[in-house]
């Protein structure tokens, strides 16, 4: 099959072997990123028969034209067209204009800064707390015992989430972002290993298991308001687990891990806590969690001048854009005094990251938090590394830290 296909390729399109979800490729993506956007704008992965983009126009181009390729036959590798999805398609992420875009406003009114900014004194008296609790102890485990316990705190208490259970929510994230690549064995041994968390989490997003006022409350209440139906409220309640919370982990997993390995840009954030805003833009810029994402050709299609059929997933390696030279003045430095916004670390256009928000209070409260009381941070052991089919972060990450 690959032959015929790869002869019926337009001779411009040069073909790659490259794996991207081989572990080798998983733990430093970045030379092969390199190698993809050298070899021209459109590369075909013949092991996995899709298109790939590794450059910033690209996939910028690509991710802001929904009409022409489209998230309803899923965002990953497994096209809805021809394939079973392993889960209920997502309401809002697999889905286009105009289905999508009803959706959409209700969920971007509920995690609108204005909406959110209500969570900031809470969200800084817990930052306050776990900062205090893991400096007292001078040696941790930023990633266990911080960067996880953090968002399970502050955004599952703001979803609405009962405390018991939530044990469940980061193997599920877990399964969901792997559930974007190849049904691998990585995939399916999450698979096997949490039905108990799928269970979990289809009960907990019932409205009588959430919180009187939280944002999962909100969303069953526009559907009393005949926005959303009752079961699209829950539905999008999914959403929020399942994009709200591996995401944020290792976003502040990869921002600390990056503050370690350059102390002089974290000598910058604790001479100005206020820089931590702009860091978490730069740290999602170097280290994005996301790495990849597909679309689908809804017509035939032509990208940099290769013609496409209707039906063909293509991925988008997110990862690269932001690495990109043609874009990013020296892409592979983590500077934290460079302006990182419109980076594609939270996707773009109708699709783009509907908790972006959401993330960069989190970051922004909990770094500036750390940069008022920590006075250096240094790795005392190698960082352990998760490995996912779509998501990038660490699940133990041994510090030092010393404080003012
Ligand atoms: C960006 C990730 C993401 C994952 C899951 C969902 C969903 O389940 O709706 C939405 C976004």
């Amino acid at each position: 099959m690959s032959t015929a296909v790869a002869s019926s390729l337009a001779p411009e399109v040069p073909i790659s072997d490259l794996d991207p979800y081989a572990d080798e490729v998983l733990s430093n993506p970045y030379p092969y990123y390199a190698k993809l956007r050298d070899l021209g704008p459109v590369v075909w992965l013949d092991r996995y028969q899709v298109y790939a983009l590794a450059r910033h126009d690209e996939i910028h181009a690509v991710l802001s034209d929904p009409h022409n390729f489209c998230s309803s036959a899923g965002v990953g590798l497994a096209n809805f067209h021809t394939e079973e999805p392993w889960r209920k398609p997502s309401i809002i992420l697999e889905a286009d204009p105009p289905a999508h875009s009803g959706i959409r406003k209700v969920v971007a009114r509920i995690l609108s800064p204005a909406n959110i900014s209500k969570l900031r004194p809470t969200f800084e008296a817990e930052a306050d707390k776990l900062v205090d609790r893991v400096l007292a102890k001078g040696h941790f485990d930023a990633a266990s015992e911080f960067c996880e316990a953090y968002p399970l705190k502050v955004f599952a208490d703001a979803v609405g989430l009962p405390a018991e259970g939530r044990e469940n929510l980061l193997p599920y994230g877990d399964m969901v972002f792997n559930g974007f690549g190849p049904i691998n064995e990585r995939f399916s041994k999450r698979l096997e290993s949490s039905s108990g968390a799928v269970q979990w989490i289809n009960n907990i997003c019932r409205r009588e298991n959430l919180s009187e006022n939280g944002l999962g409350a909100q969303l069953y209440a526009a559907a009393d308001a005949g926005e959303l139906t009752q079961d699209e409220a829950g539905m999008l309640v999914r959403t929020l687990l399942s994009a709200g919370l591996d995401t944020t982990v290792f976003t502040l997993c990869n921002a600390l891990v990056s503050f370690a390995q350059n102390p002089d840009q974290y000598a910058i954030l604790r001479s100005n806590p206020a820089l931590a805003r702009q860091s978490v833009e730069e740290v999602i810029r170097y280290e994005p969690t996301f790495h990849s994402f597909y679309r689908t050709t809804a017509k035939r299609v032509e990208i940099a001048g290769v013609a496409m059929d209707t039906s063909q997933k293509i991925v988008v390696f997110i990862g690269s854009a932001n690495r990109d030279p043609r874009r990013w003045e020296n892409p592979d430095k983590f500077d934290i005094t460079r302006r990182a916004t419109g980076n594609l670390g939270f996707g773009t256009g109708i699709h783009g990251c509907a908790g972006q928000m959401m993330a960069r209070l989190e970051g922004d409260i909990l770094l500036s938090a750390l940069a008022r009381k920590m006075k250096s941070i240094e790795l005392t052991g190698e960082p352990v590394q998760h490995y996912n089919n779509t998501v990038r972060g660490y699940t133990s990450i041994p510090v030092s830290t010393t404080t003012n």
